[in-house]
């Protein structure tokens, strides 16, 4: 079974390829448990029909629907291997169909449409509930520096089941993030779907690109016609 370590801002998955070899849930959930300590998910790597499939496990050995990051890493490991051949690639996930490109950037994705923000407080935070592929709670915070992400993160996420994204507003177009993942119990450096739920809550002014700021780099949220597309670097360590 081919494995490989990749990075996306700062997102640290292990790629699984089992194309040609079935897995059981719990025979997926057993390897993640025993092989992703240093990384934040495992992404396998499956055929169902013509298409090929992320199956997405948080590093908890629990299934996530998605991950932002991981869809980008996945798309870059179907043109790697030359699974995709095709400029324009199409993959699908438990939450749905993802397309995307190579970009000068990185790789960038059109991502699930988000749900509408429900506006709620937890322990003392205002924030909005969305989801975009997987839940968010999304809180503006004066400076995110001077957040607890480790301990506020966790009470929050354990009252929601989400993860918590923590949002400074450095300007009309940028964002600063930092995240507490969901089934990585722990800050990650970055967060591809807390920053299209961030941007997407924050942008009221139709901006047509939001850049967030995170631990492990730069992720660009486009706005366009058809949807909202997430765009980065990934690169295979
Ligand atoms: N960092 C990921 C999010 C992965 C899923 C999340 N941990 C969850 O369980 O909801 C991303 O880039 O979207």
């Amino acid at each position: 079974m081919k494995v490989e370590k990749f990075t996306a801002t700062g997102n640290t998955f292990l790629v699984c390829d089992i194309v040609n070899k079935g897995l059981s849930d719990e025979q997926k959930s057993e390897f993640v448990l025993k092989n992703s300590q240093n990384r934040d998910g495992v992404l396998f790597v499956e055929k169902k029909g013509n298409s090929y499939f992320m199956d997405y496990f948080n590093k908890d050995g629990k299934r996530a629907p998605f991950c932002g990051n991981g869809a980008r890493t996945f798309l870059l490991y179907l043109k790697k291997t030359g699974y995709v051949k095709s400029e324009k690639v199409k993959f699908n996930t438990y939450a749905g169909e993802v397309s995307g490109i190579l970009t000068e950037n990185g790789v960038m994705i059109k991502m699930p449409e988000p749900t509408r923000p429900k506006q709620i407080t937890v322990n003392d935070f205002n924030g909005y509930l969305l989801s975009v592929g997987v839940p968010h709670f999304v809180t503006f915070v004066k400076n995110v520096d001077e957040i607890d992400v480790l301990n506020i993160g966790k009470m929050i996420r354990i009252k929601l089941d989400a993860n918590v994204n923590f949002v400074q507003i450095i300007n009309k177009s940028t964002l600063k993030i930092r995240t507490f993942e969901r089934g990585v119990e722990n800050e990650t450096l970055a967060c591809g779907s807390g920053a299209t739920a961030s941007a997407y809550v924050f942008n009221t002014n139709n901006i047509k690109k939001i850049t967030t700021l995170e631990k492990g780099g730069k992720l660009f949220v486009h706005f366009q016609e058809d949807g909202i597309y997430l765009e980065g670097g990934v690169e295979n360590v």
